[in-house]
């Protein structure tokens, strides 16, 4: 079982560190190979994703990534920036499914900004599309305006858009993962404006008619990311586009009490896959060992279930993050009084050790 392990930028190396030391301790036949990508890559060889990156993710069983980006990048040309590394990982290897759990473990529920009541038990499933919508869309650019509010202007555009292939493989993932949970799917769009959202919606109907165990409803996505923190455990699975998922995953991991307890599965349509936490290379604490490890080692959790076959080794970390949190270790994101305090390190540490 081959990995390509892509820690990146920011606190990508200081939490895949611990999320490869928590696989190593394992006993499987795990072979990884780490390479450069984001703006360490582009420091060394001139661009976020080598070619040889690329190969190496490319021919991997998974890929284990960390986060990309800095501040320090912004400057450069679009193509240049280290978040083009993760899109083109998710473009290349076609990783148009992504799974984003946000489950809120009893021990933290007094470390989200919610009400324990609203997010005691939450176990929803976010799936968002990823290799379509706004971000991939063409023609997009900047040009001098020739009509609009103000010809003659500057003006920047993006292209958003859904085709209905797209629409419907992302449907079927949602309308099966609902199958294996609360048979509930919940479609967010913009339906009231848009038209990529109209044909989602219509889609996400018509798919939804093979799946007539399942209850589907829709949302709108103004509405959605109210209801996240009105009422987020009325959710089973939401399913919405590329764009839109992008922030309310962020928004419902809050839900869950910090960022740093969200992982992610990205999938293509022979299992193959990249595991990233939700977060970024979070550069505000980079380098301070204070980053929570958790959710890139729940990352590798989803990875050995979903793209290596290994369900027990799977259940066998989940339990140790389970266990680590009643023992009562915290980073500072999910730092409570009367709970202990502890760095990065010591975290995959006390993961290590609580592996059964
Ligand atoms: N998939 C990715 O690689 C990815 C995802 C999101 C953002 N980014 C990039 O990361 C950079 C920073 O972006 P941002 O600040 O908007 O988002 P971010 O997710 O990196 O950080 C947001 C906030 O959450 C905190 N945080 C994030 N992960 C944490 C963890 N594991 N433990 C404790 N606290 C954590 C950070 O300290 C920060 O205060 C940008 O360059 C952005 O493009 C990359
Ligand atoms: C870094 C960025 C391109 C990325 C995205 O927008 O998809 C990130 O925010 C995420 O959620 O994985
Ligand atoms: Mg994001």
């Amino acid at each position: 079982m081959k990995i390509a392990v892509l820690p990146g930028d920011g606190i990508g190396t200081e939490i895949v560190a611990e999320a490869v030391k928590v696989l190593n301790a394992l006993a499987l036949p795990l072979e990884m190979e780490t390479a450069l990508v984001g703006g360490v890559a582009y420091d060394a060889h001139g661009h976020p994703l080598p070619e040889a990156t690329l190969k190496l993710a490319k021919e991997a069983d998974a890929v284990l990534f960390g986060a990309v980006g800095d501040w320090k990048y912004d400057k450069l040309e679009r193509q240049f920036r280290p978040e083009q590394a993760i899109l083109g990982l998710r473009k290349n290897l076609g990783l148009f499914a992504n799974f984003r759990p946000a489950i809120c473990y009893e021990q933290l529920v007094g470390a989200s900004s919610l009400k324990p009541e609203l997010i005691a038990g939450l176990d929803i499933l976010i799936i968002r599309e990823l290799t379509g919508d706004i971000y991939f869309g063409q023609p997009r650019g900047r040009r001098i305006a020739t009509d609009g509010h103000f010809p003659g202007a500057e003006e920047a555009f993006d292209t958003m858009r859904y085709s209905r292939p797209e629409i419907e493989r992302i449907a079927h993932v949602a309308f099966q993962a609902a199958q294996k949970r609360n048979k509930r799917v919940t479609s967010v769009d913009k339906n009231n404006v848009l038209e990529t959202s109209q044909l989602w919606k219509d889609v996400m109907v018509e798919v939804g008619q093979q799946y007539p165990d399942v209850e589907l409803d829709h949302m709108l996505v103004d509405n959605a990311a109210m209801q996240l923190v009105k009422a987020p455990k009325k959710f089973d699975v939401l399913v919405t586009g590329n764009m839109f998922g992008d922030i309310l995953s962020d928004e419902a991991s809050m839900l869950t009490g910090s960022i740093g307890m969200l992982p992610s599965a990205s999938l293509n349509s022979s299992n193959q896959g990249l595991y990233e936490p939700s977060h970024g290379s979070a550069p505000d604490i980079a380098g301070k060992g204070i980053a929570n490890p958790l959710a890139t080692i729940l990352s590798a959790a989803m990875m050995l279930r979903f793209s290596l076959n290994q369900e027990a080794a799977a259940q066998r970390i989940e339990a140790a993050v389970q266990k680590v949190l009643a023992q009562g270790y915290r980073t500072a994101d999910i730092y409570s009084e009367g709970t202990q305090r502890v760095s990065t390190k010591e975290m995959g540490d006390a993961v290590l050790k609580a592996l059964a």
